[in-house]
């Protein structure tokens, strides 16, 4: 078996506590032979500027781009609260987004059966629930340039932020998304506000005639994105692919993980194209939550999100698919046996750390050998 190198940044906060469950999963998966991976770690985010006084060394970034994939933990905090923008903790993100040009997102919303009652919605509608939300993530208001606060003659400040796209990165992401929808349920909803946005009159035409050059087969719908938002906490299984731009995917992500119990469920991988002459696409994967400041230290985090984007590493980046399916076994096992930390728990049940659930799931891995 090819030893294959991962890049493990876990960040500040709980992206800490998170990615220590996924040094332990990797440890447990090169001595059974399930896999071969060989790691470095390195500092990203708030202990980067820190140890650096930038969100990500040059170094990280050299180290970044020759990794098989990276394991990204989450940055942030009320620590940097004061540093220069262009040092701040998400600076380090965005940059090896950008730089390792991981234009498309994908996160995944599932409800497993045992957290039909964490959601906050009731059972029937979320049991069964499985969306995929194709963000775009190096486009949009993120990168668009002017970027920047300006001192008018009259005193007053003028804040900009500009959103950009061109045919190209819309054409992009909007076949990731035919492309998944074609291995799921074949419906693809395009989120966008072309009532608002120039952007949106773009994103809206692009998508439509990609799918009707390339994928007529396929059924797209699409979706103002305030309504797709609402659409979502009324019937969110009317849903299958969602492909959006950067922001409105920032947020209905963070929506579409209260409907699977909670934020510390959703995993996500950031990829990037196909290598013309190999084949392998960069990758990095990062849950969907951030460094959760309120419970950072106290063993509260869920490392579900961490762990599950973590097969999704093993299913997109190795082809370990075997090891990937049973990885999810065992998360659907230790939740199952009614294993709960504290944000999936149910008023008054006890909760367990996040070492403990991460211990579990790869009890449950080694039980299934
Ligand atoms: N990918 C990232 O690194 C990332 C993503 C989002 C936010 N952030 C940053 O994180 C910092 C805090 O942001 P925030 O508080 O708005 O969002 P957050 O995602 O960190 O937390 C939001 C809420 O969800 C809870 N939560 C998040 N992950 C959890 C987990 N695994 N287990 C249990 N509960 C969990 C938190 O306790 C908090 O109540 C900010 O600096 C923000 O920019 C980073
Ligand atoms: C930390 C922040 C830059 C990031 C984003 O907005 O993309 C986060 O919210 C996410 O969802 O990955
Ligand atoms: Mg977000």
């Amino acid at each position: 078996m090819a030893t294959q190198k991962l890049l493990l940044l876990p960040g500040d906060g709980i992206g800490v506590e998170v990615m220590a469950e996924v040094r332990r999963l990797i440890a447990f998966l090169n001595k059974s032979g399930l896999a071969s991976f060989e790691t470095e770690e390195d500092l990203v985010g708030g202990s980067a500027y820190d140890a650096h006084g930038k969100a990500i060394s040059e170094d990280a970034m050299k180290r970044a781009q020759e990794a098989d994939a990276v394991m990204f933990g989450a940055v942030g905090g009320p620590k940097w609260a004061d540093v220069p923008y262009e040092a701040r903790p998400e600076a380090g993100l965005l940059r090896l987004r950008k730089d390792l040009g991981l234009f498309a997102n994908l996160r995944p919303a599932v409800c497993y059966p045992a957290l039909a009652d964490a959601s906050s919605l009731k059972r029937e509608l979320v049991e069964g629930l499985d969306i995929m939300i194709v963000r775009e993530l190096t486009g949009g208001v993120y990168f668009g340039e002017p970027k920047e606060i300006v001192t008018l003659e009259n005193g007053q400040k003028r804040a900009v932020d500009t959103q950009v796209y061109t045919t190209h990165e819309i054409e992009r992401i909007a076949r990731v998304a035919f492309d998944l929808a074609k291995v799921r349920k074949g419906l693809l909803h395009s989120s966008e506000k072309h009532n608002v946005m120039k952007s949106g009159v773009l994103w809206k035409q692009v998508v439509t005639s990609v799918h009707k050059a390339e994928y007529p087969e396929l059924k797209l719908e699409h979706i103002l994105a305030d309504n797709c938002g609402m659409q979502l906490v009324r019937t969110p299984k009317q849903f299958d692919v969602i492909v959006c731009d950067n922001l409105f995917g920032d947020m209905l992500s963070d929506v579409a993980a209260m409907l699977t119990g909670s934020l510390g469920m959703l995993p996500s991988a950031s990829l990037g194209a196909a290598d013309a002459r190999t084949g392998k696409r960069k990758a990095m994967y990062e849950p969907v939550h951030g460094s959760a400041p309120d419970i950072a230290g106290k063993g509260l985090a869920n490392p579900i999100a961490t762990l599950a984007s973590f097969g999704m590493a093993l299913r997109y980046s190795f082809g370990l698919s075997e090891a990937a399916d049973r990885l999810d076994a065992a998360i659907a096992d230790v939740l199952g046996e009614g294993l709960r930390t504290k944000d999936i728990a149910a008023p008054g049940q006890n909760a367990v750390s996040t070492s403990d659930m991460g211990g579990a799931v790869i009890k449950a891995m080694e039980r299934a050998r």
